[in-house]
Formats: structure tokens, sequence, C-alpha cells
């Protein structure tokens, strides 16, 4: 019977750091995806071990057995471009790094460590140890001047090596043309990408902040900054609202 689950780490990471209540939606379609934006004041697209659809970046097909999920595709790319539409806080975490590169015009590599010169960047899912697959596995270098740097002004960091857990055989081939690039891996992999121009935060990182939040005071900040950014977007609605009422007094 199919399901549509997320990890018990995103809920507590949005009724934590966040500061918000978690609704799920369903990987149910573009027609959800519209009714559903209007109600949000933002989105955080989760990891998976699902992986984008191909066709929708014009890449070749999987290798046999490489797991997809179209019905999330055809739900989460549709609520990446309207949310940024809206200017909706979005936060995309792995999987979703991935989907909004791909939503922007971007394309993936599908087996990063098949690449020459490139790391393995998968942790095998049947490590029994959780800190073996959710623990820091490499540093990245963080853009000085960017996104990530700005939220974690003031924290105790280096540029040059921050380290991050890694959970994923694909990343970012082309990067999108509105896509700024954050942080880089060791190899080149960039692992983090903000949108450019966008009206509020949208960002996207490769790695799992939503594993350490709770010890790391980098992954924390993000998700305290999304929240942030989240409660703004609410409060431009309900002024929008008061506006509208008054309006029609
Ligand atoms: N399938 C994609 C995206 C990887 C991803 O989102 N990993 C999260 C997995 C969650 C877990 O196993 O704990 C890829 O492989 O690049």
């Amino acid at each position: 019977m199919p399901n549509h689950a997320v990890s018990d780490h995103y809920i507590k990471v949005v009724l934590g750091p966040i500061g918000g209540i978690p609704i799920l939606v369903p990987a149910a379609g573009s027609a959800v995806a519209a009714e559903v934006l209007p109600r949000l004041d933002g989105l955080m697209l989760t990891g998976s071990r699902s992986n984008v659809a191909p066709d929708l970046y014009a890449g070749p097909p999987h290798l046999e057995g490489t797991p997809e999920d179209p019905a999330r595709d055809s739900t989460t790319i549709p609520l990446i471009l309207g949310a940024l539409e809206r200017a909706i806080p979005v936060f995309a975490i792995c999987r979703g790094f991935q989907e909004l590169n791909v939503a922007l015009g971007g394309s993936l590599n599908q087996r990063i460590q098949d690449l020459p010169g490139r790391m393995d960047h998968s942790t095998p899912t049947d490590q029994a140890l959780p800190k073996v697959r959710t623990g820091k596995a490499h540093a990245v270098r963080v853009a000085p001047d960017g996104m990530l740097a700005r939220q974690w002004q003031g924290l105790d960091w280096s540029p040059q090596a921050v380290p991050v857990n890694s959970l994923h055989n694909q990343g970012v081939a082309q990067l999108a043309p509105r896509l700024v690039a954050e942080a880089w891996a060791p190899d080149g992999t960039i692992e983090a990408g903000r949108v450019e121009g966008a009206a509020g935060f949208a960002l996207g990182v490769q790695w799992h902040p939503e594993y350490d939040w709770a010890e790391d005071a980098l992954s924390r900040r993000l998700f305290e900054s999304f929240g942030e950014a989240a409660r703004r977007h609410a409060s431009k609605g309900a002024d929008l609202d008061l506006a509208a009422t008054l309006a029609a007094e």
C-alpha cells in the first residue's frame, strides 16, 4: 500500500528551531500544490532515497533499480516554482536541493561516485550505526560573502571547512541559471545554492542539517533563519488581509 510519509527528523525540526507547525503535503500532483501554496508560510523540501526523474532535466535513464518517485516530482516542482513566485520562503534539503536545481532549469549527475576525480558521497543504508550514516562525512568550502555566511554571522565557523554529513549519490551537474553556488565539497561537487533575486529565504543544501541541529549551531541557525523568514512572510499576509478588510469597509 503506497504511503505519504516523512521522517520524524523533519517534524521535530519544524516544531523545534523553525518554530512552526508542520503540514505534510501529499505527493498528489500540481493541483494539490496550487491549493496548498497560498496556505503555506514556508516550504521545506525533504530528502528522500528516491531520485528526480531524468526526463525532467534531459538526463539519461537511471540505472536499473534506481528508485524514482514521479508523484513526488509532479508535486514538488510546481510547489517550488509557485513558492518562489509568491516569495514564500524555501528551504530545500538533499533531494529537495536537486529538485530546486531541476525546477529552475539545471541538471543532475546520477552517480557522482562514478565520475573521475569525485568522492563517494553516498552512505550505505545498510549501515547499522546511525552516526556513521548521519555523522560528519566531509567538509565543504563556503562562499565567504554568500547567504550561508550571512546566516552564520556571529557563530564559530570557517568558510574553508564546514563539516557536513553526506547521504546522496546524485548532485548538481549544470547549476540552474537562477541558482548561485554557496558551498563546494573537496571534489568540486556543489553542495549548496541560493536563488538569485529571490524575494525571501530561498536556499538549498545537499547535506542534512535536520540530523544534527540539536548539537550543531550552524545546522540549527539555518532552520532558525528559515523560521524567521516564514514568520515575516506570514505577517505580510496578515497585513494584506487587514488592508483588504479595511478597504472593504
Ligand atoms: N536520492 C537522492 C537524494 C538523496 C537524499 O535525499 N538522501 C536522503 C536519504 C535519507 C536517509 O537515507 O536517511 C540521491 O541519492 O542523491
